[in-house]
């Protein structure tokens, strides 16, 4: 567990943490050398012997022993600190060049939970656990020495006993490991189920499940209750059995230290100073077994930051080299091989795969977004549109083949640089707490007050800003709460006017807009087309008849291509599309209100 610690907290740590290992190990041979003093000062105390020099000797190893604990205290929670900061840090450095599909809700939960509670777990190990674990060892380990110097009988009794405390030990810690797994998965998916439960309320609500109706959650609760009583049911018998361990050593060291006595090797007094010390040889361990719990969960708590700091995190390009690369750069699969310029706003999809976890998503996929064209990605829901655009964006790598925008492969662009190239308006929009104008100004946070405002009047958010009392400085609730969808999304559209990055990719609104909301947000999106490049997931019917290109996906691969009456004239996969769309919309049309 010390180096997987000394593994999270990194080489500049290191030094720090042996000196406060160190600094428990002394305090813990200081510890037991206090417990072994009492032998001579009772020794000379029932005997009548001159007590004063070892009752001396006692308080400088006690004041020695105080002055141990303090320092080691200090240095214990100096490491804490330190180990708190590094996690911190090493974590927010790490997850910021993690790939954004990584951020999946699960994931963003347990990220929650690790950074708050996790990273403390993390730090009582240096600043509190470590130290009753070292104590554990060394404290015992040096009043074994002393025994040996005083009998070396009662010693070896006690030696003898070592072996068997330490299965005991190794015996209950195989035992909980098993359900410690169990325990730490069923914890972090109940917590994951809570955050959804309240995400979700407003679709439950809408269909009148309450919390009595949420199975998911009612399931991972039941898993997490059963899980517990199973870790109880394995977890007890082990502490019993170490703590009856503990007690039959001394058992031990007290039988073979009262037959020595009636044979007449060792005298009462002695005997008394060692029985003692039996009970202080003890005690440090049954310590230990009290925060074996604590030591178990900060433990899982450590693999669970190293697995966030093991996860690879996108490479990124290196240093400018030169001019745009051309349309050839870079081989399908390699690394990021410098940082490239763009050209011509471009997106090229060279025979693109791609899984979610084993499950191929994408194969083959191969088309071209020439400069300044629109292109309609339609297809079948679970198609692969989504996941097409979010590669362009580089959320992931593409498994195989090659992604490019601007005549670079995606993979040799800086984050930022690629991002300059790119618009994106997705349907799920975030909008933050803040002024309706602070909103908009993601999309360029250098942007004058003036240029915000045209860009939302060319998104047609002047007339959401005249609506709302306060007008540009009105402020909307997280996730745009007081806004709705249309909305929202022309206040995305507005974010990527004023990016103004030559790519748009666009995912439309599936969701029926009332005609108001309609119109503004097809002249909205009509002003942000002009003279960029479009790749837009399609589903009004206009946006797919007037696209220069059609795509359209299933099941992951491209099955046609072509302009809307090309596609038509070929009556194949699209055609029907087209024709089933169409019959749809007109069924919708004609039903009574
Ligand atoms: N983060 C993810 N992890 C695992 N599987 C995913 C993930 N996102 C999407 N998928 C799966 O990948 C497939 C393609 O999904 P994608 O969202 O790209 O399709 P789509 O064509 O955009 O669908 P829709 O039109 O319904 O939005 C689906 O089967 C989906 O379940």
């Amino acid at each position: 567990m010390i180096g997987e610690l000394g593994a999270v907290l990194g080489q500049e740590h290191g030094a720090r943490l042996r000196r406060s290992l160190l600094a428990m190990t002394v305090y813990g041979v200081l510890q037991g050398l206090s417990f072994a003093m009492l032998v001579p000062v009772l020794r000379a105390l029932l005997s009548g012997e001159a007590v004063g020099p070892w009752l001396a000797a006692f308080a400088v190893v006690v004041a020695a022993t105080a002055v141990a604990s303090y320092v080691q205290a200090q240095y214990g929670y100096a490491v804490g600190l330190a180990a708190l900061r590094t996690l911190y840090h090493r974590l927010g450095d790490h997850v910021a060049g993690l790939p954004v599909g990584w951020f999946s809700a699960d994931r963003v939960g347990r990220l929650g939970q690790l950074v708050g509670k996790g990273v403390m777990d993390v730090m009582s190990v240096p600043a509190h656990l470590l130290q009753v674990v070292v104590s554990a060892v060394a404290a015992p380990a040096t009043v074994l020495v002393c025994m040996f110097v005083f009998d070396w009988r009662l010693g070896l009794a006690a030696l003898l006993t070592a072996p068997f405390l330490w299965l005991a030990f190794r015996w209950t810690q195989s035992l909980v490991q098993r359900s410690d797994t169990a325990m730490d998965d069923a914890g972090a998916e109940g917590a994951d189920r809570v955050v959804e439960f309240a995400r979700q309320q407003p679709s439950l609500r809408a269909f009148g499940r309450t919390a009595d109706g949420y199975d998911l959650l009612d399931d991972a609760l039941a898993r997490q209750r059963s899980t517990l009583r199973r870790l109880l049911r394995t977890t007890l018998p082990g502490l019993g059995t170490v703590a009856l361990t503990v007690q039959l050593a001394f058992t031990a060291i007290l039988i073979v230290g009262c037959s020595l006595a009636l044979g007449g090797a060792v005298d009462v007094p002695e005997l008394v100073g060692v029985l003692v010390l039996a009970v202080r040889f003890t005690e440090p361990l049954l310590a230990a077994a009290d925060v074996g719990g604590e030591l178990r969960m900060a433990r899982g708590s450590l693999r669970r930051v190293k697995a966030v700091l093991d996860t690879p995190p996108l490479p990124v390009a290196g240093p400018a080299t030169g001019p745009a690369t051309g349309p050839e750069t870079g081989p399908a699969t390699g690394p990021a091989t410098g940082r490239a310029r763009p050209g011509e706003p471009s997106i090229e999809l060279d025979d693109v795969g791609f899984s979610y976890a084993e499950r191929p998503v994408l194969r083959d996929v191969s088309f071209t977004v020439a400069p300044r064209t629109v292109t309609a990605l339609v297809g079948p829901s679970g198609s692969g549109k989504t996941t097409l655009t979010r590669l362009i964006a580089r959320f992931w790598d593409a498994d195989a083949g090659a992604v490019r925008v601007s005549g670079n492969d995606v993979r040799d662009y800086t984050p930022e640089d690629l991002m300059a190239q790119l618009s994106i308006v997705f349907q799920d929009v975030y909008l933050f707490e803040g002024t309706l104008e602070d909103n908009i100004r993601l999309g360029r946070p250098e942007a004058t007050d003036e240029e915000v405002r045209e860009a939302g009047r060319l998104a047609r958010v002047d007339e959401i800003a005249e609506r709302l009392p306060g007008g540009w400085q009105a402020r909307i609730g997280e996730a745009g709460a007081t806004l709705s969808g249309g909305e929202r999304q022309r206040v995305s559209i507005a974010r990527a006017m004023l990016k103004d990055a030559p790519i748009v990719l666009l995912d439309e609104a599936t969701a029926a807009l009332d005609p108001e909301n309609e119109s503004a947000l097809i002249d909205a999106l009509a002003t942000l087309a002009r003279d960029r490049t479009l790749l837009v997931i399609a589903h009004r019917l206009t946006t797919i008849a007037a696209a220069d290109q059609i795509v359209m996906l299933e099941d992951g691969a491209v099955v046609e291509r072509g302009t809307h009456q090309e596609l038509l004239d070929l009556d194949g996969r699209y055609a029907a599309f087209w024709t089933e769309r169409r019959r749809a919309r007109g069924w919708r049309l004609t039903q009574p209100a």
